[in-house]
């Protein structure tokens, strides 16, 4: 992945602040400037114009559209993005008296995703949102799209150039449609290979940049079958992740469970982008756990979660059990912390850096997940000797005895592989 900015723009970042708004502008611009710098650009100003309501033509004022055309003049900038989503009509005003590229958030943002997806069906997934972000701007988008140079906004998945026309459009966002309904199918097909193996799922989900990858490198570095190569890609820039990695943790009492790592969420994530990606969000809800990560050096804690929580909410999976895990505890002082706790019930402080707590989430996700175990000996014939291979593996097991009818161990045993192995129990004791 090319971790230096490519192709570096000079953006000019505009905002507009409406009485009725409840982010603070200047978080959210902050936050906009992370965005242009995950895309490779570099901001060198930022305007912000207080309103009582959005200009229909323009967004901003006309007066201040022209104030910005002389700031760009002065500041040798080429690209201006915007804070919020803007229409097709208001994508070309803007552009006719500026007269530089204009992009909106949801196009930034949508542009990041096409320069990391890396994976078949991540890259169909941003595309899709692309053209469907793309089809009512045709006319806003037409003098940037044919700009020498391209750069931000004009990129789609794996530097392929995004289609203009609008039949082109139409006909490729149905063939999209219908290849991501057979990605969808073929995950269906490994996760029932997956359920197979019963182990509990915990589902790592927050905004990005939390450090959720970060959090799953450390669980599975303390696996005593740990594996190098397992690890997953950390970067502090907005949308490292974007696929979905599956990795297995050891919980404390010997048994392995399944984590997974997605994409992270942040404000105002495009609607066509969340529901370009339910197929892989839909991870989630396989999920016998959350863990919702929160960066506590975050300037706007309850804007993080709530975020986070609406998108859970979209995807209802917020009846399973769900840790707030606060991380980065070792960059501030946590005694000064701001939330209203209103999606927050159990809780834990972590450094995943430091591997401050981790211990204690450990037990704590033992302790939630829903889970039920039992002492139990089992008796496994010679012929299916794998049975004891797996269970070597993923549990804690107290004894192994060889006999002339097979392989005698004896563990704590979940609930389910009780229930799917009851025929080779020959002794067992309720905890
Ligand atoms: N100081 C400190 N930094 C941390 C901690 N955990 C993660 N980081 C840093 O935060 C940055 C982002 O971490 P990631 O793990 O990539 O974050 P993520 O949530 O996976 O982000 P996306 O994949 O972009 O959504 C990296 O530079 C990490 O090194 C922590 O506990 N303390
Ligand atoms: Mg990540």
């Amino acid at each position: 992945m090319v971790l230096e900015p490519i192709n570096e723009e000079r953006v000019l970042i505009v905002g507009v602040e409406l009485e009725t708004d409840f982010i603070d502008i200047k978080d959210s611009m902050d936050e906009l400037e992370e965005l242009v710098y995950a895309a490779g650009g570099k901001v060198l100003g930022r305007i912000i114009q207080k309103k009582k309501s959005i200009d229909p033509a323009y967004f901003i004022g006309r007066g201040k559209a022209i104030e910005i055309k002389n700031y760009c003049e002065e500041l040798n900038i080429n690209t201006v993005v915007f804070n919020d989503e803007l229409s097709g009509a208001q994508l070309r005003n803007l552009e006719d008296i500026i007269d530089k590229k204009i992009i909106d958030r949801t196009n930034l943002i949508l542009d990041i995703f096409a320069t990391r997806a890396t994976s078949k069906e991540g890259k169909l997934q941003v595309k899709l949102a692309q053209l469907k972000y793309r089809l009512p701007r045709l006319v806003g988008l037409r003098d940037y799209l044919s700009r020498e140079g391209g750069g931000i906004g004009t990129r789609g998945p794996g530097e392929q150039k995004l289609e203009t026309d609008r039949r082109h459009i139409v006909r490729e966002i149905k063939n999209i449609e219908n290849a991501l309904k057979e990605a969808k199918k073929n995950r269906d097909i490994k996760r029932k290979r997956r359920q197979k193996s019963s182990l509990p799922i915990v589902a790592l989900v927050g905004y990005t940049n939390a450090g959720k990858s970060t959090l799953l490198n450390r669980i599975i570095e303390m696996d005593v079958e740990y594996d190098e190569s397992k690890k997953v890609f950390e970067y502090d820039m907005f949308f490292a992740t974007l696929d979905t990695s599956l990795r297995r943790g050891r919980l404390p009492n010997g048994q392995s469970f399944l984590i997974t790592d997605t994409v992270g969420f942040v404000n105002k994530l495009p609607t066509h982008l969340i529901e370009a990606f339910k197929g892989t969000l839909e991870e989630i809800k396989y999920a016998d756990l959350i863990l919702h990560v929160v960066d506590v050096t975050n300037s706007n804690l309850d804007l993080q979660i709530q975020t986070t929580m609406d998108i859970l909410k979209e995807l209802d999976v917020i009846d399973k059990p769900i840790i707030t895990v606060f991380n980065k505890i070792d960059k501030t002082d946590i005694s000064n912390l701001v939330y209203d706790g209103k999606y927050v019930d159990k809780k834990i402080f972590i450094s995943s850096k430091e591997g401050t707590n981790l211990d204690k989430l450990l037990k704590m996700i033992q302790d939630n997940l829903p889970i039920e175990y039992k002492d139990v000996t089992l008796l496994i014939p010679y012929d299916a000797q794998n049975l004891v291979n797996y269970f070597l593996e993923n549990y804690k097991v107290s004894s192994v005895e060889y006999s002339a009818n097979g392989t005698k161990i004896r563990l704590n045993i979940s609930l389910t592989d009780y229930n799917r192995y009851s025929r080779y129990v020959i002794k067992d004791e309720i905890i």
